[in-house]
């Protein structure tokens, strides 16, 4: 906890960055759950070499920061389908019970929301996401071995239930038990847009999405972003919903979250076995 003493006037302000600019639901359990995580991840990273930050503020603010991105499009998502839930609802019915059994419906629905972070790393974005959204049923994918095990404990740390898949996607895509299960699909510096596309989309269930961050002048390049991927998309079953943009404290480049929904099923061959290769250790 020492790393955590040193560094409390930077968690102050990344608490009030983060409730005025990203999440406005940040309780004293958030904080609590970021500086555990902060604590194991600079303890760890001294040995493992798991992520690379210059120091406290630039993990607290590229990192986290940026994650939790992820968590408000997620969170503005659900808003807007319980607002459209509620609104059918209030027009269809009128008795007090039955709208209290709705209202715990939806309560259920969003803490039931599976999603899962592929390439998740030392566990961006979704251990951030996870803190913020503690409802969640959140599966973290990742094929380096030493990264697993670091995940593996602070998921013990934080006292949460995350499944974590030492697997490489491709693998998992093409399993019955994770194929088409999850509402969402969350990714972070894994690849290009492109075979992105190709991992993530065969995982999503169909009206589901995956939300994927780039920085601007990546989402524009014509090797990497959106141009590159308009056959990837035609072909998997999915389309560009919505481009989130925005800046990170005492970092030059625009950031932004692309948004895509899947509209139909992916065909059987894709993921295909050829973006393979073996697991690290
Ligand atoms: C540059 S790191 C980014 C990690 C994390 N998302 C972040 O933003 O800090 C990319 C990670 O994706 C993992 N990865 C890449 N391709 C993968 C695949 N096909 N299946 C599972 N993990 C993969 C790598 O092992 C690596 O840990």
């Amino acid at each position: 906890m020492s790393d955590f003493i040193e560094n409390e006037t930077l968690f102050n302000e990344f608490e009030d960055y983060v409730a005025k600019n990203v999440i406005p639901f940040f309780s004293k359990e958030t904080r609590k759950k970021f500086e555990i995580y902060f604590c194991e991840l600079n303890e760890w990273n001294k040995k493992l070499n798991l992520i690379s930050f210059k120091n406290a503020r630039d993990l607290v603010y590229r990192h986290f920061c940026d994650s939790l991105y992820s968590a408000k499009a997620i969170s503005d998502i659900l808003t807007v389908y319980r607002l459209s839930v509620a609104s059918s609802f209030f027009l269809s019915l009128k008795s007090k019970r039955k709208r209290e059994g709705a209202n715990r419906k939806q309560k259920s629905a969003e803490n039931a929301v599976k999603i899962a972070d592929l390439g998740t790393g030392s566990g961006m974005p979704g251990i951030p996401v996870k803190i913020a959204l503690p409802g969640i049923k959140l599966t973290l994918i990742e094929s380096i071995t030493k990264k697993c095990r670091f995940l593996n404990n602070a998921n013990n740390k934080l006292g949460f239930n995350i499944e974590i898949l030492n697997k490489r996607a491709e693998e998992i895509g093409q399993n019955p038990a994770y194929r088409q299960r999850y509402d969402f699909i969350l990714s972070r510096a894994v690849s290009k847009l492109s075979p992105n596309l190709e991992i993530s989309i065969p995982l999503l269930k169909i009206g589901g999405y995956f939300i994927v961050h780039k920085t601007k002048k990546s989402e524009e390049s014509s090797k990497d972003g959106l141009p590159s991927a308009e056959n990837a998309l035609k072909h998997l079953g999915a389309k560009l919903e919505q481009t989130i943009y925005y800046n990170l404290p005492e970092h030059e480049s625009d950031y932004c979250i692309l948004i895509f929904k899947k509209y139909k099923d992916t065909p059987a061959n894709f993921p295909r076995k050829s973006c393979c290769s073996p697991n690290k250790p």
